[in-house]
């Protein structure tokens, strides 16, 4: 049994929710064991997975969020240099699933945070316990 980390940057409790929902349903689907741990927004996801992957205490990671676009260019700083700080974690060898949704409305944030609809909590589970496969597979 693997033991998973979820980190969540917390924007949006509501679209957090239906995101944890969907990711710890795939997790448990799956047979395995996860913890969560709260950051106050996307930027700070890849810093808290570096933090955590130090204990030495998880298999493998999933983010969530939520980023909605807003006046400024800060939704493109939020949303790339999380997004490129993930990927520079996943080719350091970490086991993680992205599912922070970077959207343009909090309707299109609802339509895949909901485990009924698109599942993207589900999805960056599923995502991270594939990339935890490939690890075991090829990682000795
Ligand atoms: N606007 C959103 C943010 N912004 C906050 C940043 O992620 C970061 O916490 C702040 O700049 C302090 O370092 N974060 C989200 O997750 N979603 C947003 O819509
Ligand atoms: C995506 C964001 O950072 C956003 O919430 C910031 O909003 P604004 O660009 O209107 O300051």
């Amino acid at each position: 049994m693997a033991h998973i980390l979820i980190v969540e940057a917390r924007f949006y409790d509501h679209l957090n929710d239906l995101l944890l929902a969907g990711a710890r349903a795939a997790i448990e689907a799956a047979g395995h064991s996860h913890e969560t741990l709260t950051v106050p927004g996307a930027l700070e996801v890849p810093g808290a997975i570096a933090l955590a992957d130090e204990s030495g205490d998880y298999d493998a990671f999933v983010a969530l969020g939520v980023v909605i676009r807003g006046e400024t260019y800060h939704f493109e700083i939020v949303c790339n240099e999380s997004a490129r700080g993930i990927m520079d974690l996943t080719l350091s060898g970490l086991a993680i699933g992205n599912g922070i949704l970077t959207v343009e409305n909090e309707a299109q944030a609802l339509a895949r945070a909901e485990k009924e609809q698109l599942d993207k909590g589900g999805g960056a589970a599923a995502a991270a316990l594939a990339m935890l496969d490939l690890r075991t597979r090829f990682v000795s």
